[in-house]
């Protein structure tokens, strides 16, 4: 079958987005695992950390649908919401949106620019929830906040946040990619401890309303980035009263950065994640899903004026995590 796709990134954690609403593709739930375990495989031609299923919703102005490269599907996926948003709101020609996903209907809106020449979207992330049969963690703690995990790390401690999808959440002095990797991969294959798998980040403070965060996704590994992740990063300093709520903090990652804001509303907290969504290209793709074989039909439409400026916000995100970093 012939899809049409548009590459995209939130701070450079990329996708392959397949309108639903334009075309009619008639997808089994098998499909789109096998699709997503296709085109995002690095080895072939497109590769990516997910696949934005963007659907028509009976209620709301679009859904989402988010697959990881190993074919599981995500119950949220903050990057990948500010992509969808942007492509709805300039189907519908709106400034804010609904989004169905798996578990919530969430906002997306047009926000100020982050940066020079940065098209900006807002998203809420919701709902947060801090008990750990949310995750689900196997834990006898209340609530897992800053406490260890003797499983996964001898000396680490692990705040477990949902928003919904798992995320554990370690605070360090400065980030090693090798020990996130080995806890990363140990988190998901115990599955007495975690059966659904879980997120895991490091979160290096970089200053005053500024972290450096970096994450092992489930279903992926290390990526980039991972908006909800930073999210849960965001929402635990404020918990261990190292940032303050309905402050912009500044989320810096190895792909550009996003700002994150923590708010309270009652017993309930509401996170918002701001950041770009920027286009790569346009293409279209033949699948035989029988043969696992897959062949770019046409010459890729790319956007290079959006991909450019993207470059300086990521120069900068760099260099303000070289300054700490050296
Ligand atoms: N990168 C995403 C999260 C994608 C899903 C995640 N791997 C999971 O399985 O929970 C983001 O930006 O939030």
């Amino acid at each position: 079958m012939k899809i049409e796709v548009v590459k995209c990134h939130g701070s450079n954690n990329d996708f392959i987005l397949i309108d639903e609403i334009n075309n009619v593709y008639s997808f089994t739930e098998e499909d789109r695992k096998q699709i997503a375990i296709l085109l995002c495989n690095r080895d072939d031609s497109l590769g990516a950390d997910g696949i934005l299923y963007t659907m028509p919703s009976n209620h709301a102005d679009g859904r989402m649908r988010m697959f990881n490269p190993d074919g599981s599907e995500a119950e949220m996926c903050g990057n990948g919401l500010r992509c969808v948003g942007r492509y709805i709101l300039e189907m519908v020609n709106k400034h804010e949106i609904i989004v169905e996903t798996k578990e919530a209907d969430l906002m997306v809106m047009q926000q100020e620019e982050i940066f020079e020449d940065i098209p900006s979207f807002e998203v809420s992330i919701e709902p947060v929830r801090l008990h750990p049969r949310d995750l689900p963690l196997t834990s006898e703690a209340e609530l897992h906040i800053e406490k260890p995990i003797q499983a996964l790390s001898k000396d680490l401690t692990f705040t477990a946040v949902a928003v919904p999808n798992p995320h554990l959440i370690a605070m360090v002095p400065e980030i090693h990619d090798e020990n996130l990797s080995s806890i990363g991969l140990a988190a998901n294959e115990n599955k007495l401890l975690l059966p659904n798998g879980v997120n895991v980040s490091f979160v290096q403070p970089l200053g005053d309303n500024k972290i450096f965060v970096r994450t092992y996704e489930r279903g992926v590994g290390l990526t980039n980035a991972c908006g909800t992740a930073m999210s849960a990063s965001s929402l635990t300093t404020v918990l261990l009263e190292m940032n303050r709520l309905n402050e912009e903090i500044y989320v810096y990652n190895r792909g550009g950065f996003v700002i994150c804001i923590v708010e309270k509303y009652g017993d309930e907290y509401v996170i918002k994640l701001r950041g770009n969504a920027t286009y790569e290209y346009k293409t279209v793709v033949e699948i035989d899903l029988t043969q696992q074989d897959m062949m770019e039909q046409t010459n890729r439409i790319w956007f290079d004026e959006e991909r450019k400026a993207y470059e300086k916000l990521q120069f900068h995100a760099e260099q303000e995590i070289n300054h700490v970093n050296g």
